[in-house]
């Protein structure tokens, strides 16, 4: 492995991915530095998703190459070091929220009160005594993340965390996701609002599977003069697809 990949947490180079006859990824580069908070954003369908399951190992990749942590994606040797966290929560449902989480600190040698903190830091210590199948959707959610979080992986995938959560929870989450970040762990989270963008450090923009632009918010902001990361989005596309 070369040097230059070894200082990235995630190297993405010319990836070409196929989904049925759909090109759902085309000639993707991607850089991501290790500690940083990168937002994966676009458009419904425009290949956040597939982007993640490449870089976890989940995914067929047609070409191109995906380097994580300084090893080829879906290495061995990354299990325990990368989190991933679907959309669909992945939890028992016939075990508590305690018992779920201590489950996951078990398999990954966590102790202490790694529980606890991963609980609280999620929001559900009110109910941790209850099973995951008295939960809510969002709660669910939450418990999902908490189960990859204990684990205190090296980078952590996370496909759209803040959906369905309110304010207060989603700008606790987002604090949690900053300190985790100053500890040095790197986090890849995707979301297809613009709201959340400012928390990040850097924006990977997609669209029609295609890479229109990484950089940082305020860099996003001057490039196209709008001061609303929203609308200064929609003008990088429209300028990009000569709209
Ligand atoms: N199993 C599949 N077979 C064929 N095409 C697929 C499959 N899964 C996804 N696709 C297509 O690949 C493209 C990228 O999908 P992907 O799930 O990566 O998008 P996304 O940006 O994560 O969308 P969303 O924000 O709605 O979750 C879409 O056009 C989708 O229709």
């Amino acid at each position: 492995m070369n040097v230059a990949s070894e200082s990235f947490a995630v190297d993405v180079r010319d990836l070409q991915v196929r989904r049925g006859t759909h090109r759902a990824l085309v000639d993707v580069n991607v850089k991501v530095g290790r500690g940083s908070i990168t937002g994966l954003l676009g458009p419904s369908g425009c290949g956040k998703t597939t982007l993640m399951r490449s870089i976890v190992g989940t995914q067929i990749v047609e070409s191109g190459s995906v380097t994580v942590l300084g090893k080829p994606a879906g290495s061995a040797d990354l299990r325990r070091r990368v989190g991933y966290v679907t959309q669909a929560p992945s939890v028992y449902l016939d075990l508590s929220v305690t018992e779920n989480v201590s489950y996951f600190a078990a398999l990954y040698g966590r102790r202490g009160s790694a529980v606890a903190d991963t609980i609280a830091a999620v929001g559900l210590t009110d109910h941790a005594r209850n099973a995951a199948s008295a939960l809510s959707g969002g709660q669910l959610g939450r418990l999902s993340l908490a189960c990859s979080l204990v684990g205190d992986p090296e980078l952590l995938v996370l496909d759209e965390p803040t959906v369905g959560l309110d304010p207060v929870l989603r700008a606790e989450l987002w604090e949690h996701f900053r300190t985790l970040a100053a500890r040095g762990t790197t986090l890849l989270v995707s979301s297809h609002v613009m709201d959340e963008a400012d928390h990040c450090d850097e924006l990977v923009l997609l669209r029609d599977g295609r890479l229109i632009a990484q950089l940082t918010p305020g860099e996003l902001r001057d490039r196209t003069g709008e001061p609303s990361l929203e609308n200064a989005f929609l003008r990088l596309i429209r300028t990009s697809t000569g709209a």
